[in-house]
This record gives C-alpha cells, sequence and structure tokens, in this order.
C-alpha cells in the first residue's frame, strides 16, 4: 500500500504562532524535504505576501528529485470570473505543477464567511477548480472545514467534493480545520465520503483535541491515500499534524510504501534542521526525532534494555536516525553506571565494587543537590578518579575576585588566579562581566602555556539553580556549564552554598575535561567524540 505525503510546513506551519521562515529558509526546507522523499511541498500563499510571491519565483529554478511543488490558495471570490480572479491567477503565474486550493464545505461557513447560497459556493468550488485544470494544472482540493460541515450537513458537505471532481479536481482532501472531530468519528465518516464520492481522498488534521496524528494514521488505514501535515507538528493554535510521527508510524509499524521510505534515517536530522530554521528550540519529546524518544532513566529499564533492546523500545533508534541514550541520576541501577563505565573501563564486570561504590555515590550526590544528567562530563571524571585514571591537569594555589561599581557605571569583575602546572606556577588576571565570566577568562589564561589545545575551549551555556529557596541568599545553588570546542560538548556540575564556589567547581571539571578530550583525540585514543557523552 502506498501513501502520499504532503507537506505543508511551509504554509501552514507558519500560520503556527512564533513560527517564521525567510524564502531562503524556505529553500533550504524543500530541498531538504526533497531528498528526504516527500510527494508534495506547499511553498505558501503566492498573492498574501510579497515574501511568498519571491518563494515561488525562486523555487521555480529549483531542480527537484522527487518532489512536486504546490502553490496555495483559495477558491475565487464571489462575483469574480476564476479568468478575471487574482487568487486564481497568481497560483497559476507560480507554474507550479500542483496547485492547491480550499473550499467551503460547510454551510456554516458559506453563508456567514462567503455570504453566499449553498447554490453559488458549489458554483464557486466547480469553476474555480476547473479554471486551474484547464490550465494543466493537477488541482488537489481542500475541503476546508469538511468534518463539521458533514456534522452539520452530510448531503451539502458531500456535494461541495462532488463540485470538485466535476471541476476535475485530482485529490480531494477532507480537513479537519478546528481540530475538533474524534478519530472514530473521521473513520465513520471517511467510510461514507468513499461509498459516495469516488476520488483520491487525503486528509488534513489540525491538533486542537491532541489527536491529529490519530486521526491521520486511522484515516489512511481507512483508505485515504494522501496525508497532509508538518514537521514538528507546526501550525495554526496547537498545529498540524505532525509528519515526523505520522510517517514513521504508517512506514515502521503498518507497512506503508512511501517515497520517504528509503531515506527514513534522516527523519530525525530534517526534523531538527527545520527547527533550527524556525529558530524554535526543538521539542525534545516529540516521538521518534526528540531527544529523548529513546532516553532512559529508569534503572530496570536500562537493565532490560542491555539485556534485549525489544524490551523497553517500540522501534530501534537507528531506523530514524535518532540515538539511545542512558540518563544518569538518583533513579539509576549499576546497569547504567556499568554502561557509562564501560566507555572509559571496557571489560568491567556489574559486579565490580567501583560500580556499586559509583552508582552509591551518585544517588549521594544527587540528594545533595547535584544532577548529572546533564553533566555527564562531570561523571566521566568521577569514574576515572573511582578507578585511579584520573591525573589533574593544574593545582589551583589561590584566585581573588574584585567586583566593582561606581555611580552609574557598569559593574566591572577582575580575577587573579594563581595556578600550578608539574614544577611550574603561572599567574594571570582578566576581566570578565561578571566574576565568573572573570574567573573563566584568567583560568584559561592562566593554562594556555601548558595547554594550547584549550584555545579554542569555552563556555556556551552558565546555569544557576536554587536549590533551598526558603534559606533566602544563604541558599545552596546548583551550576550547569556547558562547554564545546566547536565540534564536541559537554556538560558540567558544581554545588555549593557560594555561587562562586559552585561555578569554580563546574568550571575545573569543564577545563579538565577538555584537557583530557583533546588529550585523548590527541593521542588518537578511544575519545569519542560527543554531542553528549551520556549518548549511547
Ligand atoms: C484553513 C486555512 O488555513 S486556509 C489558509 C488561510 N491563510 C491565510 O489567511 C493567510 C494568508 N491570508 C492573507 O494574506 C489575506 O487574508 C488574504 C490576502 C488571503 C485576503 O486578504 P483580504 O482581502 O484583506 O481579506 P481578509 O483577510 O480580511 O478576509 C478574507 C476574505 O477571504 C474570503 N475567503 C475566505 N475563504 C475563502 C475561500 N475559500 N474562497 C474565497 N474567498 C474566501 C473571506 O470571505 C473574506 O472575504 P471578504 O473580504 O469579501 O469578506
Ligand atoms: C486547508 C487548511 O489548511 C485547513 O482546512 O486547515
Amino acid at each position: 500500500m502506498r501513501v502520499l505525503f504532503y507537506d505543508t510546513t511551509l504554509r501552514d506551519g507558519t500560520q503556527g504562532e512564533g513560527v517564521y521562515f525567510s524564502v531562503q529558509d524556505k529553500l533550504r526546507i524543500v530541498r531538504k524535504l526533497d531528498l528526504l522523499g516527500i510527494d508534495y511541498i506547499e511553498g505558501g500563499w503566492p498573492g498574501a505576501n510579497p515574501k511568498d510571491w519571491e518563494f515561488y519565483q525562486e523555487a521555480a529554478k529549483l531542480r527537484l528529485n522527487h518532489a512536486k511543488l504546490a502553490a496555495f490558495g483559495s477558491t475565487r471570490r464571489a462575483n469574480h470570473r476564476p479568468e478575471d480572479d487574482k487568487t486564481l491567477n497568481d497560483l497559476l503565474a507560480t507554474k507550479t505543477p500542483v496547485v492547491t486550493i480550499f473550499g467551503k464545505s460547510w454551510d456554516l461557513h458559506a453563508q456567514e464567511v462567503l455570504r453566499v447560497s449553498l447554490a453559488e459556493n458549489l458554483q464557486i468550488i466547480e469553476d474555480s477548480v476547473r479554471y486551474l485544470h484547464s490550465n494543466q494544472r493537477e488541482v488537489v482540493y481542500d475541503a476546508e472545514h469538511f468534518f463539521d460541515g458533514y456534522k452539520s450537513n452530510p448531503d451539502y458537505a458531500l456535494e461541495t467534493l462532488r463540485a470538485a471532481i466535476r471541476g476535475g479536481a485530482s485529490t480531494v482532501v477532507l480537513c479537519d480545520t478546528n481540530g475538533g472531530t474524534m478519530p472514530l468519528e473521521v473513520v465513520e465518516i471517511l467510510k461514507t465520503v468513499q461509498t459516495q464520492v469516488p476520488v483520491q481522498l487525503g486528509v488534513h488534521f489540525h491538533n486542537d483535541s491532541g489527536t491529529a496524528v490519530a486521526s491521520s494514521i486511522m484515516a489512511v488505514q481507512t483508505g485515504a491515500v494522501h496525508v497532509q501535515g508538518t514537521f514538528n507538528g507546526y501550525g495554526e493554535r496547537c498545529g498540524n499534524a505532525n509528519l515526523s510521527s505520522i510517517i514513521p508510524t504508517l512506514i515502521l509499524k503498518l507497512g506503508y510504501d512511501a517515497g520517504v521510505k528509503e531515506n527514513l534515517t534522516q527523519l530525525t536530522e530534517v526534523s531538527r534542521y527545520i527547527s533550527e530554521l524556525a529558530n524554535l528550540h526543538h521539542d525534545e519529546r516529540q516521538p521518534y526525532v526528540g531527544g529523548s524518544a529513546f532516553a532512559h532513566k529508569a534503572g530496570t529499564h536500562v537493565d532490560a534494555i542491555l539485556k534485549n533492546p525489544l524490551s523497553l523500545e517500540h522501534i530501534r533508534s537507528e531506523q530514524v536516525g535518532n540515538k539511545r541514550r542512558f540518563l544518569l541520576s538518583d533513579q539509576a541501577g549499576r546497569s547504567t553506571i556499568l554502561s557509562k563505565v564501560r566507555e572509559i573501563v571496557p571489560n568491567t564486570k556489574k559486579d565490580d565494587p567501583h560500580v556499586l561504590a559509583l552508582t552509591n555515590h551518585l544517588k549521594q550526590l544527587e540528594n545533595s543537590g547535584y544532577q548529572f544528567e546533564a553533566a555527564d562530563a562531570s561523571f566521566d571524571l568521577l569514574i576515572k578518579k573511582a578507578f585511579g585514571l584520573f591525573e589533574k591537569a593544574f593545582t589551583l594555589e589561590g584566585f581573588r575576585l574584585i567586583v566593582e561599581k561606581r555611580g552609574d557605571q557598569p559593574v566591572l569583575a577582575e580575577a587573579t588566579i594563581k595556578v600550578g602546572v608539574g614544577d611550574e606556577q603561572e599567574i594571570t588576571a582578566a576581566e570578565g562581566d561578571g566574576p565568573v565570566n572573570a574567573l573563566d577568562s584568567a583560568i584559561r589564561k592562566a593554562l594556555l602555556r601548558f595547554y594550547p589545545e584549550i584555545a579554542d575551549v569555552g563556555l556556551v551555556d552558565y546555569k544557576v539553580r536554587v536549590l533551598d529557596e526558603d534559606r533566602g541568599t544563604a541558599s545552596k545553588v546548583r551550576v550547569l556549564i556547558e562547554s564545546s570546542d566547536g565540534t564536541n560538548s559537554w556538560g558540567t556540575v558544581g554545588v555549593s552554598e557560594n555561587i562562586i564556589e559552585a561555578s569554580w567547581e563546574a568550571l575545573v571539571d569543564s577545563i579538565e575535561y577538555g584537557i583530557l578530550l583533546k588529550k585523548a583525540q590527541r593521542d588518537n585514543h578511544s575519545a569519542k567524540p560527543k554531542r553528549s557523552s551520556n549518548e549511547n
């Protein structure tokens, strides 16, 4: 069974709050989706704004391997002849092989929004589609509000579909524009439509009831062959049906064939790429493509997966280009710790006393405020220390911080630091935006002479969390630092009642880990490149 995927990230997706793509972003995404094997890509509404207009002009120059580009708009305005209608002519002017227009299926919308008679609405649908079709376009007809229309007046809703078919639509798409229809209602209505309307059927769901993916899947199982949706579920209000979930579900679980099938391992990358260009945080809890989709925290689960991955994973993460991860926390057992230890000391056994000691140590530290889920590098150092594999890169002789505020001038921070490396000593000073920044600059400056390879290592994120708020300024704080050398990134943690002390602890781990990583790379050891070293 073959299913066609129709992506509307660049049109309906951009109707979502906070979603914006430039022309260049849209062009890049079209290329990505084409390479992925998406069948139809809707790029925007050409007459709606200059950007979408420019997009279609540029998109006409693209040579796509697989996808057909679609231009989107509405049926003609009442009292216009199709030949004189700007929207329809704009759609033709894009020269896309496919045009998609939405028309009214709900009697309420025809009468109260378009303010035309029900008969006139049928005429509008039919002659709009006919005009586009007679200009040699493949016409996809989006029956807006179809399910609500069907519930209000089934005969009329079906008549609107027949009008589109008479006009020459090759696919009629049943839309749940308000997102309120339940999956089983979808199935029932779709079954009736199939017996009444002889055409290729598609579906388009919004997620206002949290059921858009379920409805899409059940619609395909009922016989729809064309599914519209967006990557990451972007779209108006609560979003559209999420193609990042629908695609792998249909292919991997239900055995459907699709253009994407051969390239499914690119799915996570494409989904992240689109988040990146939308300048939105990637939703890590998304099924299949989220960072947490294969992240296991409970000790018993990690143990079971290591014995047989099928015991706790519904698919293999690699099938969609994602990665399994084991998270360090107070919910870990020896199996979780062992998997981390084995990255450093490969043949360690589960009953090795170090493994139990590290497990207990982790739980105690977490109880006193540490959190290792995002501080994998600090835990890496703890393992090395436990196994006697850690050698300090430097010793602190001392540091002094001066924080000064004069009148309306910005706060100035200055750090002076004295460190020892082997038999040598180094004293440096540095200024910074704040005390931690000054300290960070000073320590890096001091160590550069001994470890020039750390020149490209720097802090990329610094987070402070107050742990026992009821103690006011005497509260304990947890500092999490993320560092990077441009390719790898790693997290470290420090906890103290003094924010400088907590920051220093996290900073030292960050630098020690960075030096070890660089050394391992240089020695061409087993330095496993890490985005986050808790990836398995
Ligand atoms: C379900 C969906 O997501 S459909 C996609 C919706 N997307 C968008 O609206 C984004 C782009 N839209 C726009 O840029 C503008 O709304 C435009 C250019 C389309 C129209 O702008 P304006 O002419 O200023 O009209 P406005 O937005 O105020 O109202 C929409 C008009 O379209 C009409 N309209 C709505 N649906 C349809 C339709 N299917 N067929 C024909 N006309 C329609 C409305 O009746 C209204 O007409 P009126 O001004 O005669 O009352
Ligand atoms: C066509 C469309 O976007 C909708 O009905 O939701």
